[in-house]
């Protein structure tokens, strides 16, 4: 039986950093953030009630306006639950898609830093918190996005705080740039796969 992780933590925590680490681990991962836009263009659901609520300039030239979508969702808590109403559902069922194709696996992982929000924590069985200080999230959010303090700030704002996400994760990564990273990683799949020899498959 497949073991589903879920990764989440805040902007600039360094989820995609962990994730990365698990991929070279043997762990496939499903990065929420890309397969969200991947659907978000092609889905037809999606893209008609998105037209629906903002207007075709949200596909103008076929492509989604990201700015458009950003600006809305990230400028109403009510903007953002609509349209994550719209998106979520089929997020979720691509997951559990995703996951039938990784049967093979014995640990999967969902990245998501609304995992909590948008209730995937529902579709995993442990949910690992990837935490940094917020001012250490937003100083490398501003720098890897080119983005200014106040859209990095707004973001930060849309998202459950890090103290409540800690309640809610069975582990906890301290990726704060002091604490080393990859022995917490390898703690988390050792304690998940106490029979799987991992890294090291067993002699012949
Ligand atoms: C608004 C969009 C177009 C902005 O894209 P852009 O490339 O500029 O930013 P990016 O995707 O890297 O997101 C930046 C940060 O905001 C977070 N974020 C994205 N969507 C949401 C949301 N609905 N609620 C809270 N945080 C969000 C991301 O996880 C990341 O931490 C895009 O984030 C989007 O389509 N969001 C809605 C779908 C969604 O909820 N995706 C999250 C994974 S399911
Ligand atoms: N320990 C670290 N030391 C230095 N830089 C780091 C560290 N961890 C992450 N970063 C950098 O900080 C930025 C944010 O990391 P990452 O993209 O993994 O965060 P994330 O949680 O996936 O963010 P988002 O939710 O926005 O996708 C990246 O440019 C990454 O290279």
């Amino acid at each position: 039986m497949t073991i589903k992780i879920g990764i989440t933590g805040g902007i600039g925590s360094g989820k995609s950093v962990v994730s990365r680490l698990l991929e070279a681990m043997g762990v496939p991962v499903y990065i929420s953030d890309i397969e969200s836009k991947r659907l978000t263009a092609s889905d037809t659901l999606i893209r008609r009630e998105l037209i629906a609520l903002l207007g075709e300039e949200v596909y103008a030239g076929g492509e989604l306006n990201k700015s458009l979508l950003a600006s809305y969702i990230f400028s109403n808590p009510e903007h953002i639950r609509t349209v994550n109403g719209i998106i979520h559902p089929r997020v979720r069922d691509d997951f559990r898609q995703w996951v039938e194709c990784h049967a093979i696996y014995p640990i999967v992982g969902m990245e998501s830093a609304i995992l909590i929000e948008a209730g995937f924590a529902g579709e995993v069985d442990t949910v690992v918190m990837v935490y940094a200080p917020e001012e250490v999230r937003i100083a490398r959010a501003m720098q890897r996005d080119a983005a200014p303090r106040e859209l990095v700030e707004r973001r930060v704002r849309s998202q459950m705080s890090d103290e409540e996400k800690r309640t809610k994760a069975n582990f906890v990564i301290v990726n704060d740039g002091e604490t080393p990273l990859i022995p917490q990683v390898l703690e988390v799949i050792t304690s998940l796969s106490k029979n799987i020899a991992y890294l090291c498959p067993p002699k012949k």
